[in-house]
């Protein structure tokens, strides 16, 4: 174990087993006389290099493989072997690399896992091992840790079940929280809960590294998510973590459970909200369409579809619309159609967005008995349209048009990820509504053609909202995360907007600004956990160097050798 203090840190470990670890290893930076030192003469080549020079030597390497999985692969051993200059690498290249660290690539990262496990990083807690929890978490090497992201992998982005392989996403998460959040990785920890999988495909998969069974569910299911939180909050009371990618039930139930016992949020559910509330309200610079005489479409009526309703519903009530009125400005749609009273099956989380019969009794239907999302902006002319349904394409060139001509400046947000699941590419919305639409996509894209010029689409995508939370929420010690926190999020996004001081630029920061992007939300929510009485120990005037001491910048420290 190392010790850091101010100017250099100590270790007891030396030659092999210091470059094995990836949080101390320095690669061919360790000085001469850490060489010395540390017993690593020989064991590197003798030329010294500088982090810079680490940095341009990885990139050229980096940017010489012909796919971005192979990138991914590149970047993932690169972390567990030198994390000081993978961060270095990611913060300085945040615009090239986070589509191969995050979104869309994490998903083929995903789906290829069992084939690109190398080294351990994180914990894999399954089923068998329930009885083991606590012995696992003690490790020392885990002592420090502040900040958890946790999946079962059951919904990995649109990507649906991808068992163990999905420990791909809350690597990559992490990522961000250190690289934009500026969380020191050591205090970062990865969890995949290996429930089993009904992917077939993994199931049939001789060279699985997951556990091959199908999932389970159920009492089981929540008797061992109660022994894993059970555990979490006895070794790191105060520890932040992150619910992200769940499947729709269990998500919901989940974060229903927990959010009073410990410091938690669901990602999908709160941090998409919350990005896309920010996006929209910086829309609403641009449109001059006020909340209150907004109509909100969206696609998808799933965890993640409800909590962006719910939140806009909150920001519509604090803009002055009464709580019934607001209800009624959301038409869900899902695979049965709008959803409509008198529906069966439906999740106790969608029944505050059901339209009532009367309100939609004059419409003009080309399908009765299931109101497809064309006769929904047919008739409801929303203003805004977003979807998270995971179905690529599913904004048909005659929604997008109606869309457009029921609005001077329509808002589409089609969130889903990755790439591959998008509802539309920004060049089709561009290209269906004359270039009005202001639009806002999950995942990257290349940019579009604009007034004779490139313009980069805004990546409405979670990473604008959750490193901040994380870093806000640790930084003052909060005992929890409120839905006001999100709210003060989703409006510290929309006041960096670039469009607030010209209609014809971003909705967003540039994704190269999402660390400065981070820094102001993480003041906004420490500011609002504040204000609701959730920080106890630390003053308000406290809050901004909290935050900013809060932030690692990956660099090289000078080590000394201890016993
Ligand atoms: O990971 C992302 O890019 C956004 C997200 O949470 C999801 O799609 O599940
Ligand atoms: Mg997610």
């Amino acid at each position: 174990m190392s010790e850091t203090s101010g100017a250099f840190a100590t270790t007891a470990l030396s030659g092999y087993e210091l470059l094995a670890d990836p949080q101390l290893n320095k690669g061919t930076a360790f000085s001469e006389a850490e060489r010395d030192a540390f017993d690593l003469h020989g064991l590197l080549p003798p030329s010294v290099l500088t982090l810079d020079e680490q940095v341009s030597r990885r990139l050229q390497a980096l940017r010489g493989y012909e796919t971005d999985l192979e990138r991914y692969a590149f970047l993932r051993e690169l972390q567990d072997t030198n994390e000081t200059l993978f961060y270095a690498l990611l913060v300085s290249n945040l615009e090239e690399l986070l589509p191969i660290v995050y979104t869309p690539t994490v998903g083929e990262g995903c789906q290829h896992f069992s084939r690109l496990f190398r080294k351990p990083r994180g914990l894999f807690l399954s089923i068998p091992h329930k009885g083991r929890i606590d012995r696992i978490l003690a490790h020392p090497r885990f002592d420090k840790v502040e900040a958890i992201v946790v999946t079962d992998g059951e919904r990995i982005l649109g990507l649906g079940d991808q068992g163990a392989g999905g420990m791909g996403i809350p690597i990559g998460k992490l990522a961000l929280y250190t690289g934009c959040g500026g969380l020191h990785p050591a205090t970062t920890l990865p969890i995949l809960l290996d429930v089993g999988t009904d992917n077939p495909d993994c199931l049939a998969d001789p060279l699985y590294i997951g556990w091959r069974n199908e999932r389970v569910r159920g009492q089981e299911y929540d008797d061992f998510i109660e022994a894993f939180i059970s555990a979490v909050v006895k070794r790191w009371p105060r520890v932040l973590l992150q619910w992200e990618d769940f499947a729709k039930n269990n998500a919901t139930r989940m974060l229903d459970r927990y959010r009073d016992r410990l410091c938690t949020f669901n990602d999908d559910i709160q941090g998409t909200a919350a990005v896309a509330t920010g996006a929209l309200l910086a829309a609403i610079n641009v449109t001059g369409v006020p909340l209150t005489e907004q109509r909100v479409a969206v696609l998808g009526a799933g965890s993640a579809g409800c909590g962006i309703a719910s939140l806009i519903r909150a920001a519509m009530r604090d803009a002055g619309l009464s709580e019934r009125e607001a209800a009624t400005r959301f038409f869900m749609v899902d695979r049965d159609g709008l959803l409509l009273e008198g529906m069966t099956g439906l999740a106790p989380f969608q029944l505050p967005f059901i339209q009532n019969k009367q309100a939609i009794g004059d419409w003009k239907l080309s399908h009765p008995d299931k109101i497809g999302l064309l006769d929904v902006v047919r008739n409801a002319r929303p203003t805004v349209l977003i979807g998270v349904s995971g179905q690529a394409g599913a904004f048909s060139e005659p929604i997008v048009r109606a869309m457009a001509e029921a609005n001077k400046r329509p808002v589409i947000f089609p969130l889903s990820n990755p790439t591959s699941r998008e509802e539309a590419t920004p060049a089709d919305i561009e290209a269906w509504t004359e270039g009005r639409a202001l639009i806002g996509v999950g995942s990257p894209f290349p940019p579009i053609t604009r007034d004779g010029a490139r313009f980069k689409v805004d990546q409405t995508n979670n990473s604008y909202i959750f490193p901040g939370v994380g870093l806000g929420a640790l930084a003052v010690g909060t005992s929890h995360v409120s839905d006001g926190m999100f709210m003060a999020a989703a409006k510290a996004l929309a006041s960096s907007s670039p469009a607030r001081d010209n209609p014809k630029h971003n909705l967003l920061p540039p994704v190269s600004a999402l660390r400065e992007v981070a820094e102001s939300v993480a003041l906004a929510v420490a500011l609002q956990a504040h204000k609701e009485g959730l920080v106890t120990d630390v003053a308000i005037d406290q809050i901004e160097q909290r935050i900013r001491a809060k932030m690692w910048t990956p660099g090289y420290i000078p080590y000394r050798r201890t016993a």
